[in-house]
């Protein structure tokens, strides 16, 4: 069972520590080996391209810092609860579900202990449909009901259903096959779905239906509106079946829906939505960027899990980069963290992990069923570098919060323009912003640098004060690969689950987005009898009455 975080005896040594300043200019001064000292490298033993430097050493740690944290993960019984998750234990109690993406990945079985859970020995039957489906589409054999081959997959789905293969499409776009475009619905406003039939051709776009439910309002009604789009050129319905595949858990509400059971992509209930991208959800992906290269992001995947099985807690990335957090988020006052990537390709890194990290740790019951009494899953934003630079660093900068970032970045770029003159600019940015934030500048050196002429110009002078000491972490990758996504996505989510199990949290279900749903369900029919009379009779509050009442007497 878990206890309330701060009852962990290192949560208090944390509190006291927490209170001598740690000043990075000096630590870096004092410690000539703090980069070797603070910094892991880790390389992939079957995918060779996978190659990451993790550097923490400008986070407001030191020795006695890193060993209260480590000392926190196993009061906290980090250990312990990640071999439960590994070995398919039921540890997301709320939903009496095990928790096994990591099963969608382990393609040589190194992980036995969870394969006697119902649906882990389908998982390979499943990707060879994935394989087989992918490779016909992408090779032109599938063809639509006039003959024609496809040209565009429209994925319609939301949260995990769309933002996994989303980021992870975007990501791998120097593996794609460009002729093929692929397009992603998820929002209910007609706008997505509108915009995105206009450029597509019924008789060469494939849709693809994803939902793990298939009860999700917002992709049913826009799957809905597809195949109405579909009918209105096909007129047949036997057509559907060459135009429309589901991927879901749910195989009897999509027969429902007219899905030929052959046109299924299925998984299970151990695999949540925001870790799915793993499972047939990533059917899209598979299209996008072939089955083999599909199958190299499962295998950076594992490369990452195998890591986090194996490594000490001390070389542990997913365990130092949570704890990490932790320190900032639980002893430091951080109310956000930041997700900087310094690669084009990852421009929606940042919204992927929003999910991933958000609605996984945005909790305040422990599985005991205790409150928090301490604050749990942090903030999430982000921007690809350098364009956040133009926009918002001012804040990290010279605010007055604290902003905890990971910078991310390839040692080599997929579009070295100009002899890499481009990406040698990008890199030098990715190093001085760290820098900056680490070291920053102070009144001496501002004075110094003005020169005697505006140097007496105190606003000035305060004005152009960089106060440093803002945390950090770097991580920098041989290339965005397949496999280097892989294992950096798998990095992020065991560090949310390190941080779930440290907090006692359950990061594995999402029930806080329930009761927003319920309402509109109540809310739907009155707007669509447009009966503004019957509006106060439905015991809304007056702001929301009033709020209804306004749209049915203006809407056109
Ligand atoms: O895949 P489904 O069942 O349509 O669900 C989509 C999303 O629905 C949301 O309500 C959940 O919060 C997400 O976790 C989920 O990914």
């Amino acid at each position: 069972m878990s206890k309330l975080a701060t009852s962990y005896p290192s949560w208090s040594k944390l509190e006291q520590l927490s209170k001598q300043k740690i000043n990075l200019r000096e630590a870096f001064a004092k410690d000539p080996q703090r980069f070797q000292r603070y910094s892991r490298s880790f390389k992939g033993d079957r995918v060779k391209d996978i190659s990451l430097l993790f550097d923490f050493s400008k986070n407001l740690i030191d020795d006695d810092v890193l060993a209260s944290l480590i000392s926190l993960a196993k009061e906290a019984k980090v250990e312990e609860h990640r071999d439960a998750m590994l070995d398919g234990k039921p540890i997301n109690g709320s939903e009496d579900r095990a928790v096994l993406h990591i099963a969608l990945r382990d393609l040589e079985g190194d992980f036995k202990g969870k394969d006697s859970v119902a649906g882990v020995k389908e998982v390979i039957p499943e990707l060879k449909h994935m394989k087989e489906f992918s490779e016909a589409v992408r090779s032109g054999s599938w063809k639509g009901y006039t003959g024609k081959t496809i040209k565009s997959i429209v994925n319609i789905g939301i949260g995990g259903s769309d933002l996994g293969p989303v980021m992870a499409t975007q990501a791998l776009k120097p593996y794609s096959k460009r002729d093929l475009d692929a397009h992603f619905v998820s929002n209910i406003d007609g706008t997505h779905i509108a915009e995105t039939l206009k450029v597509c051709d019924p008789e060469t776009t494939l849709f693809i239906v994803a939902s793990k439910t298939f009860t999700t309002q917002e992709t049913i009604t826009n799957a809905t509106a597809a195949r109405d789009w579909f009918m209105e050129t096909a007129k047949d319905k036997a057509h559907v079946e060459k135009h429309f595949v589901a991927l879901s858990t749910n195989v009897k509400a999509a027969t429902e829906f007219g899905i030929a059971e052959a046109n299924m992509f299925k998984f299970w209930d151990w695999v949540g939505g925001r870790y799915s991208l793993w499972s047939a959800i990533g059917l899209s992906i598979a299209l996008v960027i072939g089955y083999e290269n599909f199958e190299e992001f499962l295998k950076g995947g594992n490369e990452m899990d195998r890591h986090f099985k194996n490594a000490k807690l001390e070389d542990n990335l997913p365990v130092l980069l949570a704890l990490i957090a932790i320190w900032y988020n639980n002893f430091h006052n951080a109310q956000s963290q930041a997700i900087l990537a310094y690669d084009q390709y990852m421009n929606k890194f940042a919204d992927f992990l929003e999910q991933l990290e958000m609605e996984s740790n945005g909790k305040f019951i422990t599985s005991n069923s205790e409150r928090v009494n301490y604050e749990t899953g942090p903030i999430i934003w982000g921007q690809p570098g350098t364009n956040g630079q133009h926009a918002f660093y001012q804040l990290i900068h010279q605010g007055t919060k604290l902003i905890p970032c990971d910078f991310l970045a390839p040692v080599e770029s997929q579009n070295p323009i100009r002899g890499g003159e481009l990406h040698d600019i990008l890199l030098s940015n990715f190093f001085a912003q760290p820098e900056a934030l680490a070291f920053g500048k102070t009144e001496e050196e501002v004075k110094k640098e003005l020169g005697p002429k505006d140097a007496g110009n105190t606003f000035l002078v305060k004005s152009k004060v960089f106060e440093g000491n803002k945390p950090t972490n770097s991580i920098m990758f041989q290339k965005l690969t397949p496999g280097t996504l892989g294992a950096l996505v798998a990095l992020y989510e065991h560090k949310v689950a390190v941080q779930g199990f440290v907090w006692g949290i359950n990061s594995f279900d999402q029930m806080g987005v329930e009761l927003g749903k319920v309402l509109a369900k109540k809310i739907l029919p009155v707007l669509q009898q447009a009966d503004a009379q019957k509006v106060d009779s439905e015991g809304h509050d007056s702001s929301t009455s009033g709020l209804i009442k306004h749209y049915l007497s203006n809407r056109k």
